[in-house]
């Protein structure tokens, strides 16, 4: 699993709580079948408007693109989040009787609201570079958390989400996103970033990012 080279900087910058994230309870319980049903519904209703609000912020990225490389790139992701991953959401919980239209008309919860605003108004005060620290938090973190749990053996109801994480598809994303992120951070900041005056406000989005990733999880879990 590689995701580029920018990407484990970032990750490295935000410590313990790049751990607190991809090893939170609610992905244990994932990985070994434990978390309660109503958690995951929960969580997955909350994830599907999420998804919605991520996929504004990747044409958003569109907009602030300088290539047409990464304007094809941003709109294949926009691609894979509305029409790959959202299935997960739209097919699951239409099994559970719940609708896309329902699920459109959600409210949303306190910590979706912080997470999603936060991302689009990184690329709506900052440039490329400051949302894509804000954006390859949840791509990455998802890819290696499927294949994570995808390598553990284990009894699990939530098997098709891990697959969907760890599948081809997703893994794909996953290596554009990489490779996006490293040629665009080489584009404006040279071949040194981390010499770059802009550098520590770039880990800064990405470790706010991925705290706000943590209290996701804990909303799937509070009741
Ligand atoms: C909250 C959250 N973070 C990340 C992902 C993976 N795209 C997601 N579906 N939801």
């Amino acid at each position: 699993m590689s995701y580029g080279a920018i990407f484990p900087l970032w990750r490295a910058a935000a410590g313990q709580t790049w751990d607190d994230y991809t090893r939170h309870a609610f992905v244990k319980g994932l990985g070994n079948g434990t978390l309660p049903r109503e958690a995951f519904l929960r969580y997955l209703v909350q994830d599907y408007l999420f998804l919605i609000h991520f996929s504004r912020a990747w044409a958003l990225a569109v907009t602030k693109a300088e290539t047409p490389e990464e304007m094809r790139a941003c709109a294949a992701t926009v691609h894979a989040l509305l029409d790959g991953e959202l299935q997960l959401h739209i097919e699951t919980c239409a099994a559970e009787g719940i609708s896309e239209a329902q699920l459109f008309a959600a409210r949303e919860a306190p910590q979706n609201l912080a997470y999603t605003r936060y991302v689009l108004d990184a690329g709506h005060s900052g440039d490329f570079l400051d949302l894509m620290a804000a954006l390859a938090v949840c791509v990455l973190g998802y890819g290696e958390i499927g294949t994570r749990l995808a390598a553990q053996a284990g009894e699990t109801p939530y098997a098709d989400w891990i697959t969907t994480y760890a599948g081809a598809e997703y893994q794909h994303t996953c290596r554009e996103v990489g490779a996006l992120i490293d040629a665009a951070t080489a584009r404006r900041l040279g071949e040194e970033p981390e010499s770059s005056p802009r550098w520590p406000r770039l880990c800064a989005r990405f470790e706010m990012a991925t705290r706000l990733e943590v209290d996701f999880w804990g909303m799937g879990l509070s009741a």
